[in-house]
Order: C-alpha cells, then sequence, then structure tokens
C-alpha cells in the first residue's frame, strides 16, 4: 500500500531540517493543485508522513502570493508602532472571545501538563511579546477589535487582515484535503467540518531584547515552550529567526524563517482527532541564532533585533465534535479510541482560559 513507502521514497519533501531525529521537509503543495492525480496523492503522503513524525514541514507554493504576506507584515509593524494607549484601548478580553491585543507580559505560554505553575512563571518571566488577535468576522457578540475608527491607517489594516484571514482560511481547508487523503479518507472528509473558519489570526511582535536579559535570566524567553491548541498552524515566520522545535531527543532545533514559505505545524485538536496518530509537537521562541558570516559590528550590538511573524491558528468548527478519525482505531487495527468525545469550542476555552 501507498502509504507504507518511507520518507525517503516520498517525492516532493526534501528535508530542510534534519537534527538529533527531528526531520522538517520542504514540501512544494503546487503538484496537490497541477499535477496528476498520483502527485497529488504523493504530496498527501509527504504530509501525512511529516505529520505523523516531526508534526511539522515548511510549504512552498502555497497560494499566498509574497506581495500579500509583505502588505500584512508592513501593516502589523505599523500597528504594533501605535502609542500603547491606541494597543491596549483595543485589548483582549475573554478566552470566548479570543479577539484584540495583548500587551507583553500578559500570556505566559507553557506546558499542557504544567497548568498550576503558569502563575509563578508569568510573574517572574512573562514572554516577551505583543499580540493582535483576530477572529472570524460576523460572530454575534465577539466582534473583532480593529483600529478602524482611529485613522485611515487603521481602516487599511482591517481590511488588510480581513482579506489575508479568507486566504488562510481557504489554505486551511485545502491542506485538511491533503491530510484526509492521505489518512485514506475521502479528499472532501473535512470540508465541512472545518469550513466555518473558526480560526485565529495573531500577529506577533517580540521587541527588541537587550543581550544580558537573555544571559542574565536562563528561562527567559520570547515565548515559551508550547504546543499550538486547533487543527494546523500557518506560521509566517519575519526575517530573525527565533522559532526552536523540540526534537525526539528533548533538544530543541531552529527552524529558521525559509524565503516564500510557510512552517505548518499540528495542533492538539488535530493530534486528538487522529487518536495521536499526528504529532502535535512542542515548541518555543528564543533568541534568533548568530547568522552565519554576521558581521563584527552586528556581533557586537547590545540587543537582539525585534521579530515579527504571523501565525494563524486553524481550528474544527467551534460546534464540531471531536473524536476519533475513521482508521485510526477499531478491533481491525487493535487500538482503542484513546479520548472522550469534545466540543471544538469546548476544548479551546479550556486552553485558553490556562494560559492569559
Ligand atoms: O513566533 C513564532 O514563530 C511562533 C509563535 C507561536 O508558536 C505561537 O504563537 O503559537
Ligand atoms: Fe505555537
Amino acid at each position: 500500500m501507498a502509504s507504507q513507502l518511507s520518507p525517503q521514497e516520498i517525492h516532493p519533501a526534501s528535508a530542510v531540517v534534519a537534527k538529533d531525529d527531528l526531520v522538517i521537509p520542504l514540501i512544494d503543495f503546487a503538484p496537490f493543485f497541477e499535477g496528476t492525480p498520483s502527485d497529488k496523492h504523493a504530496v498527501a503522503l509527504a504530509i501525512i508522513n511529516a505529520f505523523q513524525t516531526s508534526g511539522f514541514f515548511y510549504l512552498k507554493a502555497h497560494g499566498i502570493p509574497p506581495s500579500v504576506v509583505s502588505r500584512v507584515f508592513t501593516s502589523s509593524t505599523r500597528f504594533f508602532g501605535r502609542p500603547q494607549s491606541q494597543k491596549d484601548a483595543l485589548g483582549w478580553t475573554t478566552p470566548q472571545a479570543n479577539r484584540g491585543y495583548v500587551a507583553v507580559g500578559r500570556e505566559k505560554l507553557a506546558r499542557v501538563d504544567e497548568p498550576t505553575s503558569i502563575e509563578s512563571l508569568r510573574a517572574s518571566n512573562p514572554d516577551l511579546k505583543e499580540t493582535m488577535e483576530i477572529g472570524r468576522e460576523g460572530v454575534n457578540g465577539l466582534p473583532n477589535r480593529w483600529p478602524d475608527h482611529l485613522d485611515d491607517e487603521g481602516k487599511n489594516f482591517k481590511e488588510t487582515m480581513q482579506a489575508f484571514f479568507d486566504s488562510c482560511k481557504l489554505l486551511h481547508v485545502q491542506i485538511m484535503r491533503a491530510i484526509a487523503l492521505g489518512m485514506n479518507l475521502p479528499e472532501h472528509y473535512f470540508d465541512a467540518l472545518v469550513g466555518d473558519g473558526d480560526n485565529t489570526l495573531r500577529l506577533l511582535h517580540y521587541p527588541p531584547v537587550r543581550k544580558d536579559v537573555f544571559r542574565d535570566t536562563s528561562a527567559q524567553i520570547r515565548a515559551g515552550e508550547h504546543t499550538d491548541y486547533g487543527s494546523i498552524t500557518l506560521l509566517f515566520q519575519g526575517r530573525h529567526g527565533g522559532l526552536q522545535v523540540r526534537s525526539p531527543k528533548g533538544t530543541f532545533v531552529h527552524v529558521l524563517p525559509l524565503a516564500d514559505t510557510i512552517v505548518v505545524n499540528a495542533g492538539d485538536l488535530l493530534a486528538r482527532w487522529s487518536n495521536d496518530t499526528i504529532k502535535s509537537t512542542r515548541h518555543r521562541v528564543i533568541e534568533p541564532p548568530r547568522p552565519a558570516g554576521e558581521d563584527v559590528a552586528n556581533e557586537a550590538s547590545d540587543s537582539y533585533p525585534a521579530r515579527y511573524s504571523i501565525a494563524y491558528f486553524c481550528n474544527p468548527n467551534m460546534n464540531q465534535v471531536i473524536e476519533a478519525l475513521p482508521g485510526t482505531y477499531g478491533d481491525d487495527i487493535q487500538i482503542a479510541k484513546k479520548y472522550e468525545a469534545i466540543t471544538t469550542g469546548e476544548y479551546l476555552t479550556q486552553r485558553l482560559g490556562a494560559t492569559i
């Protein structure tokens, strides 16, 4: 059966990261749309193989033009450059809403198995980042916190982010089609289950940090070790690295920005939906590594540059009941369902309530 191919035999993937048993391939999505049925199947297998091993892959030819991504980054940078009072006035309120601005130090990402330590972690070493969370538009009682009443720049921000939200929403559905095929499910299996777009667009800004902050406080990081919560995350990285993924050996490996690609990783709900055949892998953000050949002037600088990134957290529909997918359990394969059924909404509210 084709799904028993070894990773090396799967055609469209080549490894970008291969360290300490963590292998993260680069997958070209173009053949999924333009290729023969067998090309399409090969892409699906490469994706499912990546999700079943490292839980991460880079994706190129994903269909969102570089010019669009660059406009979103510009708009995000300008937003974070606004006076603190303007940003605070758009503040995040509740886990149910999960929309609005989150100031530096408010969120402390942590491992799911250590929920009680969050307060003490936040007090000692808050995440050195600020974020803007944008949810699905038009949900009753849960408005997005747009800056469009402030000025033209604010109006432009709203339009740019709404359009980007919709492009990412489509990409989610397309990647879920590849996952369905890779799991021997019908291609459109997930369409109606994830198609509502109950997703979150998160703009991230990690301000410049003095090097001695990282040096003197070993627990200080830009985003603490965590797994993502939903189905998949589409991560657009700016110029500066810092993202690290935990390897099977327990080390953290840099997953650097690669031009015109995104990093896609599986979240906890997809892992749960797949009865843990798909992995949602821990990751974190620290200071960027020193680039090879970096000049002396830069090396001598006493701070690390700002990092901007954009995470689009995809979810199944809020009212979707998540329980083990066909083919991931049963007497024939002697695997039991590992989890109780839960709706996306219940699950996310539990998780978000624990970190903010
Ligand atoms: O900034 C990044 O590269 C990653 C952010 C992240 O992992 C998250 O917000 O869940
Ligand atoms: Fe994350």
